[in-house]
C-alpha cells in the first residue's frame, strides 16, 4: 500500500470531478483524482457528447429528406455504422481535454482505480490509501433498469451501450419519454428507423405542456410512434423480436431502448464506514453540499439534485470556496436551466408558468414573444416556438422557451435569475439584428407594452408635451 496525503481527493473523473480537480490544482491546492472506468464519465463517452453528435447526424438527414429555402427534397444514403463511427470520433476529439495527461499537466496525482472509504478520512484506490483533507464525491449515476417482468431475459440497451450499435435498428422500442429516450427517438427515426416511445405517464412530464406540445407533434409528424400513458407490464423475446406488453396491447420491434431515469453511482464506496448517509435520490446533502460527514462533499449527479453537466460544473465552482478557502458557498437551484435537444428544441429556467402561478397568484405577470415575429426564424423557415417569461414585481422568477436554439437562448436568463436583474436589463441590451436572441428582448418588452403603448395617460402625456415642444 503506497501512503498518500493531499488537501483534496475527488472520486469521479467526470464532469463535476474534472471541472473541481482543474480548478482546485491550478489555484494550488494538492489533488488526487482517483476514477476507476472512462475519464470524463458519462457527459463525455455515454451522456451528452455522442447523444448530441448523434443529434447532429440525425439533423443532416432530416434537412436532406425534407429540403427546404427553395432546395430540393432527396433522400439521404445513411450509413448507420458510418454515422456511429462519427458519433465515436466526436468522443475522441474531446478525449483529450479530459485525459489523464491533461490533468497530470495541470499538477493533478490521477489513480486509475475504483475508490473505497476504509474509515472518515481515509480512501483505499488502486493499492493506495489515501488520507485528505476533503474528499469529494462525484461518482455520477447509472441507467435505472426498473423491475419490469421479463425484462432479465430481454437484451436491453441504455445509454452505456446503445452508441456501441453498428447496425441500425430496424424499429426501436424505447421505454421512457422524457430527455433521453425523445431525443434518441428522434435521432433514430431521422437516420430512418422506425421508432415507437411507450412512456408510463406524461412525457416530459415536469415541463411546461404548452412548451412540450410542438416538441410531441414534431416528433409525431416524422414518424415517431409516441404512446403516453401506457404502463409497460412486462417483457418478452429475444435480439430482432422484442415483444412489449403495455395495458393497451403489445407492440414487437427489434431493440429495446431503456429511458427510464437515473440512479446514483455510490455502491463501490463503503459510504457507511465514512459516515456518509445517502437518500435514493443520492449522497444526502444540505445546499452547501456537505454529507453528514463534514470533511466529505458530494457534487454532479451523485449529489440527487439537477442532474445535467453544468450542474455539476456549478457544483463544483460552489464547494471550491469552502475546500479551498475556508469559505461558505450554496448551490442555488434557481439559475440551473435544463434543455431538451430535440428539434425543435426545449429548455426552462426558473419556475414554470403553473409553479409562478401557484407561488405568487395574481402578482405574476407573463410576457412572451413568438418564433414567427423573429426575422431571423422567419429567413430559416423556423418559425414554430415562443419564449415565455414569467415576472414578479418587474423581476423575471422564470422562463420557458421552444423553438430553434432555445438552449443557447435559455442562457440570457439563467444570467438574468443567478444575478436576480429586473427585466428590464434584457430590454437594455441590443442583439446584433437579424438573430434570433432577439427573441429575449422582444418578450422583455413584451413585459412593457401594457404600460407604455396601452396606456392613455402615456398617449395623453406625448400629446401634451408634443403641444408644448418648440
Ligand atoms: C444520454 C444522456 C444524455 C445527456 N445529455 C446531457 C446534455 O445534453 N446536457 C447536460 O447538461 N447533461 C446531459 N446529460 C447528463 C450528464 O451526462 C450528467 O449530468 C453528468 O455527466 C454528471 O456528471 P458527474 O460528474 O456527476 O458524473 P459522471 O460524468 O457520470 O462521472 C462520474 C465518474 O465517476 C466514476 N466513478 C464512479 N464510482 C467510482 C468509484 N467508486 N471510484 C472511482 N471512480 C468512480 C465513473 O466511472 C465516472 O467516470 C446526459 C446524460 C445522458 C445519460
Ligand atoms: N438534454 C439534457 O440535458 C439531457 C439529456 C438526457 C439526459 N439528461 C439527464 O438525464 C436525466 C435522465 O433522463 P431520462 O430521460 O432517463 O429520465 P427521466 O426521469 O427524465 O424520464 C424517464 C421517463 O420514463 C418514464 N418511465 C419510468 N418508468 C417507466 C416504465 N416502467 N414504463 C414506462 N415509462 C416509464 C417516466 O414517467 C419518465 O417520463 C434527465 O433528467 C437529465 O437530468 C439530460
Amino acid at each position: 500500500m503506497t501512503r498518500i496525503k493531499t488537501d483534496l481527493c475527488i472520486i469521479g473523473a467526470g464532469s463535476g470531478g474534472l471541472s473541481l480537480a482543474a480548478g482546485a490544482a491550478q489555484m494550488g491546492a494538492r489533488v488526487v483524482l482517483v476514477e476507476g472506468h472512462r475519464m470524463g464519465g458519462d457527459c463525455l463517452n455515454y451522456g451528452c457528447v455522442p447523444s448530441k453528435a448523434l443529434l447532429a447526424a440525425a439533423r443532416q438527414a432530416h434537412a436532406v429528406r425534407t429540403g427546404g429555402c427553395g432546395v430540393a427534397p432527396g433522400t439521404p444514403q445513411v450509413a448507420y455504422a458510418v454515422v456511429m463511427e462519427h458519433v465515436a470520433r466526436i468522443i475522441a476529439a474531446i478525449a483529450p481535454h479530459d485525459s489523464v495527461e491533461r490533468f497530470e499537466g495541470l499538477g493533478v496525482r490521477v489513480i486509475r482505480a475504483w475508490g473505497r472509504f476504509a474509515g472518515p478520512r481515509m480512501l483505499e484506490a488502486g493499492g493506495n490509501t489515501i488520507r485528505a483533507r476533503r474528499f469529494v464525491i462525484a461518482t455520477g449515476s447509472g441507467p435505472v433498469v426498473p423491475p419490469i417482468p421479463g425484462l432479465e431475459n430481454v437484451p436491453y440497451l441504455t445509454n452505456e451501450t446503445l452508441f456501441d450499435l453498428r447496425e441500425r435498428p430496424e424499429h426501436l422500442l424505447v421505454i421512457g419519454a422524457g430527455p433521453i429516450g425523445l431525443e434518441m427517438a428522434q435521432a433514430h427515426a431521422r437516420l430512418g428507423s422506425r421508432v415507437t416511445v411507450i412512456e408510463g405517464a406524461r412525457a416530459l412530464s415536469r415541463e411546461d405542456p404548452e412548451a412540450v406540445a410542438p416538441v410531441l407533434d414534431r416528433l409525431r409528424t416524422e414518424g415517431v410512434d409516441l404512446r403516453e400513458k401506457t404502463p409497460v407490464t412486462a417483457v418478452s423475446g429475444q435480439a430482432g423480436a422484442i415483444t412489449v406488453e403495455t395495458g393497451a396491447g403489445p407492440v414487437t420491434g427489434t431493440h429495446l431502448l431503456l429511458a427510464v431515469g437515473r440512479k446514483p453511482v455510490l455502491e463501490r464506496l463503503n459510504l457507511p464506514a465514512a459516515g456518509v448517509e445517502t437518500t435514493p435520490a443520492g449522497v444526502k446533502v444540505g445546499d452547501d453540499l456537505r454529507s453528514t460527514n463534514r470533511r466529505i462533499y458530494a457534487i454532479g449527479d451523485a449529489a440527487g439534485r439537477a442532474q445535467f453537466t453544468h450542474a455539476a460544473g456549478y457544483h463544483a465552482a460552489v464547494v471550491i470556496r469552502p475546500i479551498l478557502f475556508g469559505l461558505p458557498a450554496r448551490a442555488r437551484a434557481t439559475q440551473v436551466p435544463r434543455a431538451v435537444y430535440t428539434d425543435p428544441e426545449m429548455a426552462q429556467v426558473g419556475l414554470t408558468e403553473a409553479e409562478a402561478r401557484r407561488l405568487h397568484g395574481a402578482r405574476l405577470r407573463i410576457a412572451r414573444a413568438d418564433y414567427a415575429g423573429n426575422d431571423r426564424a422567419v429567413t430559416a423557415g423556423r418559425t414554430a416556438g415562443f419564449v415565455k417569461v414569467m415576472v414578479v414585481a418587474g423581476r423575471p422568477v422564470g422562463a420557458t422557451l421552444v423553438g430553434e436554439g432555445a438552449g443557447d437562448l435559455a442562457a440570457v436568463w439563467s444570467l438574468v435569475l443567478a444575478n436576480r436583474l429586473k427585466i428590464s436589463a434584457v430590454t437594455n441590451m441590443i442583439a446584433p439584428y437579424p438573430t434570433l436572441a432577439e427573441l429575449n428582448k422582444r418578450a422583455a418588452g413584451a413585459y412593457f407594452i401594457p404600460g407604455l403603448f396601452e396606456n392613455v395617460w402615456v398617449k395623453r402625456a406625448v400629446r401634451i408635451v408634443q403641444g408644448t415642444l418648440p
